[in-house]
């Protein structure tokens, strides 16, 4: 690595501890019958030029499930009405938000964790991440494409081989069911130490916004098997 990258020294609270979690997002139609799945964490994207966007009422969701919003580049006032309306715990940011942008949010929504969000194309300079390191909880690797996200296309994983972090980071980007000896495989690798969860979107989809249940209940019972050291 050509950067200069000072690892925390802390370990997170917030590792997998043996399994991985998973994070059903772009929630949209049927969000009663995946929260009875209970994936650890459901997603909903705020971002208007989205198919997924999401308005209205929201089904109840089981309080063991963390609700995600996902923004791209909106007003911190727009974030905590959303947060506020719709009883979020974490916030996804998913666009070209600023450290600064994190720390204001952080401190006018002091309960709230913070995913931030990476585009990874076919390489990475992980020195982006340092700034980031003390305003969020968790950062999110998904696919660089021509949507902010939701592209259904994965990254080539071996890129995280240089993750210089300890946070715990969120793997995304186009993951399907046929992905599932992959995530197998990539959990043997030292990179998948801080990976706390698998996020999954348009690949589970019957239409933007409509999940489909069935491979959604295979899905996670598939990870539930997936043992990480
Ligand atoms: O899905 C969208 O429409 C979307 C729009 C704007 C920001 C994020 C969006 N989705 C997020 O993208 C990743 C990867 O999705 P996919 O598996 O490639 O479909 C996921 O975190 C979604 O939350």
């Amino acid at each position: 690595m050509n950067y200069h990258y000072s690892t925390p020294k802390e370990e997170p609270s917030t590792l997998a501890n043996g399994r991985l979690h998973l994070k059903v997002c772009g929630m949209k139609h049927n969000t009663a019958e995946i929260a009875s799945l209970q994936p650890d964490y459901l997603g909903f994207i705020f971002y208007d030029k989205s198919e997924r966007n999401f308005k209205g009422d929201l089904a109840p969701v089981p309080h063991k499930i963390k609700k995600v919003g996902v923004f791209v580049n909106a007003g911190i006032q727009t974030v905590l009405q959303r947060i506020e309306d719709y009883n979020l715990l974490l916030v996804q940011l998913h666009g070209n938000e600023s450290p600064e942008y994190c720390n204001e949010l952080k401190s006018k929504a002091k309960q709230i964790q913070i995913i931030k969000v990476f585009s990874v194309k076919d390489a990475f300079d992980f020195a982006v991440l340092e700034p980031y390191e003390s305003v969020c909880d968790f950062f999110l690797f998904d696919t660089k494409g021509k949507l902010p996200g939701g592209n259904g296309y994965a990254f080539d994983w071996s890129v995280l081989k240089n993750y210089p972090s300890t946070k715990p980071y969120f793997l995304s980007g186009g993951i399907g069911l046929e992905d599932i000896d992959n995530i197998k495989e990539f959990t043997q690798r030292p990179e998948a130490k801080y990976c706390h969860a698998i996020d999954v979107n348009s690949k589970f989809e019957i239409e933007p916004g409509l999940k489909n249940t069935a491979d959604v209940k295979a899905f996670k019972e598939l990870l539930n098997k997936i043992h990480i050291q």
